[in-house]
C-alpha cells in the first residue's frame, strides 16, 4: 500500500521538476526573464574564456546527450527494472533529464559574440518562428500520449493497483505531417532567433547534431516494437521536414496501403 501510494509521488514531484525544467528551457534559449540565460549575464562570457566556454559547454551538452540517450535503450531499462519498480522507470528518466537540463542552464557559459543580428519584421518573424517551434513540441507531447510520456500515467496505474498502459504506435495531426515533431519542434525554437551570438549557435548546432543521431535510435527502437507498421510509417511521412507538396504522394499512399504494397 505504502509503495502504491509512493509512486504516484514520486511521479508528480518528477513531473514537476521535468515542468521547472521546461518553463526555465523557454527562459534561457529565448534571454527572456531567467537571471541565467543561453546569452546573459554577458560578463560571464569574457572574450578570454571562450575556449574554456566551449569546452564546458560541449561537456554539459554532452552529459545530457549520454544520459538521455543511454537511458533510453532497451537493454538499460531492462538493467534498470532489476532495481527500480516499472511504473516508477518512466518517472526516473524525467527526473534525472530534467536535472541535468538544470545542471546544463545553471553551469552554462555564455559565449555573446553576435554573429549574425536581424531587426524590425525579420526579428518579430524569428521570434514568431521560435515561439512556434515550442508550442509544436508541447502541443506533440499530447498527440502521442503527454502523460505516459512524462511517467505520470504509469504511476497512477500503480496507484489503482492495474497493469502498466502498454505503448501504442499513434499518428495522429503533426505525426501525420512529420515522424517527429517534438524534435521538429526543438529545431526551430533553437534556430530561429532575432541575435544568433556564438554560444546560441553552439547549442543549436550541437543539439541538431544529438538529436539526428538520436533519432536514428528511437526509430530502430520503434522497428523493434512496431515492425513493419513503422517501417511503413517511415516509407509514407517525413522525418523532419514536411513535404511541401503532398497531395499527389497522399493519394499515392492511400492506395498503396490499401493493397499494403510496399512504397
Ligand atoms: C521524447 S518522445 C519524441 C517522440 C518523437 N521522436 C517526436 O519527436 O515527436 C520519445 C518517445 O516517443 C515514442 N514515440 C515516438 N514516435 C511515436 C509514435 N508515433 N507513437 C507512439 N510513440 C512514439 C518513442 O518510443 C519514445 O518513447
Amino acid at each position: 500500500m505504502f509503495a502504491r501510494l509512493l509512486i504516484p509521488l514520486y511521479a508528480i514531484m518528477s513531473y514537476g521538476v521535468f515542468t521547472v525544467s521546461f518553463l526555465y528551457a523557454l527562459g534561457f534559449v529565448g534571454n527572456y526573464v531567467v537571471p541565467k540565460s543561453i546569452d546573459k549575464p554577458v560578463e560571464l562570457g569574457s572574450p578570454a574564456n571562450v575556449t574554456a566556454a566551449i569546452v564546458i559547454n560541449l561537456l554539459l551538452l554532452s552529459l545530457f546527450a549520454i544520459q538521455h540517450s543511454v537511458m533510453a535503450r532497451p537493454a538499460v531499462k531492462r538493467w534498470l527494472a532489476k532495481f527500480l519498480p516499472a511504473a516508477c522507470q518512466r518517472s526516473t528518466y524525467v527526473l534525472l533529464s530534467s536535472l541535468v537540463l538544470l545542471l546544463l542552464f545553471w553551469q552554462w557559459r555564455p559565449i555573446p559574440a553576435p554573429l549574425w543580428q536581424t531587426s524590425g519584421i525579420a526579428a518579430w518573424l524569428l521570434t514568431g518562428v521560435h515561439w512556434l517551434g515550442w508550442l509544436i513540441a508541447f502541443a506533440s507531447t499530447h498527440m502521442i500520449d503527454h502523460f505516459d510520456l512524462f511517467g505520470l500515467r504509469q504511476g497512477f496505474s500503480a496507484l489503482k493497483g492495474a497493469e502498466l498502459p502498454n505503448h501504442s504506435f499513434k499518428t495522429p495531426l503533426l505525426y501525420k505531417i512529420v515522424r517527429h515533431p517534438i524534435m521538429l519542434g526543438f529545431l526551430l525554437a533553437f534556430w530561429a532567433t532575432p541575435v544568433m551570438t556564438s554560444g546560441h549557435l553552439l547549442f543549436a548546432v550541437a543539439n541538431t547534431a544529438y538529436i539526428l543521431v538520436a533519432l536514428q535510435f528511437e526509430e530502430r527502437d520503434l522497428i523493434a516494437e512496431f515492425g513493419e507498421t513503422y517501417r511503413q510509417y517511415r516509407r509514407r511521412v517525413p522525418m523532419l521536414v514536411p513535404r511541401l507538396f503532398t497531395r499527389r504522394r497522399t493519394g499515392d499512399d492511400r492506395s498503396s496501403r490499401a493493397v499494403g504494397a510496399p512504397q
